[in-house]
């Protein structure tokens, strides 16, 4: 099993404020498998994808990655997890404006010490980048800015990728073109891959689909 979440729960705010948004979340995903978590607006997927990508921690719960209790690493033990064996799409793709979309590709790849320069050409070429590599995540589109999203996503060829609506701002056809190019990504990289998304259609190129509401998954 890849990934193993147990009991997780997490709340924001204090006193009368206090919000429980997960109440007790449990999955299991195995290798290479993709999920989608739909849920309506609030109901916490993104919560449940900054746990699982190590960005923020549970207040109760386990998280285990590829066999080991993650969730209670501290911010430097995370940040490492994370950089050797998660690949993250979030909706403001979040790239570096002082780095060209190649070395912005290639930067995960060099951390995690995996930059492999056919691999990156492959995800430059397949996810049509060829043109674009001289230049800044300014001078793109946002559906080009979320090709390079995916490629450095992808660039250290990670375990589990995790993608947080990523086809958000992006027409029908287009995300749906995206997407699939995604999880065919993933599957020559052997890479899991979990999307929070409120499209029935992207939930529906995945493997399994899980739904969250009121705290819980079904
Ligand atoms: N850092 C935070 N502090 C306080 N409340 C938060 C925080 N992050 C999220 N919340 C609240 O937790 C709930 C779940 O938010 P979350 O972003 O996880 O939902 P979501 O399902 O991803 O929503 P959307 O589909 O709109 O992106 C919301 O009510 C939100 O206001």
């Amino acid at each position: 099993m890849l990934v193993q979440l147990e009991n997780l729960e997490k709340a924001y705010g204090d006193g009368a404020d206090r919000q429980h948004v997960l109440r007790g979340v449990s999955l299991d995903l195995d290798r290479g498998e993709s999920l989608a978590i739909t849920g309506e607006s609030g109901s916490g997927k993104s919560t449940l994808l900054h746990l699982i990508g190590l960005l923020d921690a549970p207040d109760a719960g386990q998280i285990i990655l590829d066999g080991d209790i993650v969730s209670t690493l501290n911010d430097t033990g995370r940040a490492q997890r994370r950089r050797e064996q998660i690949g993250l799409v979030f909706q403001q793709f979040n790239l570096a404006p002082s780095l060209t979309v190649a070395s912005n590709i290639a930067l995960q790849a060099r951390l995690a010490r995996r930059f492999d320069p056919a691999w990156i050409a492959k995800l430059v070429e397949r996810l049509g980048l060829s043109d674009f590599q001289a230049r800044y995540p300014e001078q793109l589109s946002g559906g080009q800015q979320q090709r390079v999203a995916v490629a450095r996503a992808l660039a250290a060829k990670p375990v589990l990728v995790l993608a947080d609506e990523p086809t958000g701002n992006l027409d029908e056809e287009t995300s749906a073109r995206v997407l699939t190019l995604m999880l065919e990504l993933c599957a020559d990289a052997g890479t899991a891959m979990i999307m929070a998304t409120h499209s029935l259609q992207a939930a529906g190129q995945t493997s399994r689909r899980v739904h969250l509401s009121r705290g819980r998954l079904s």
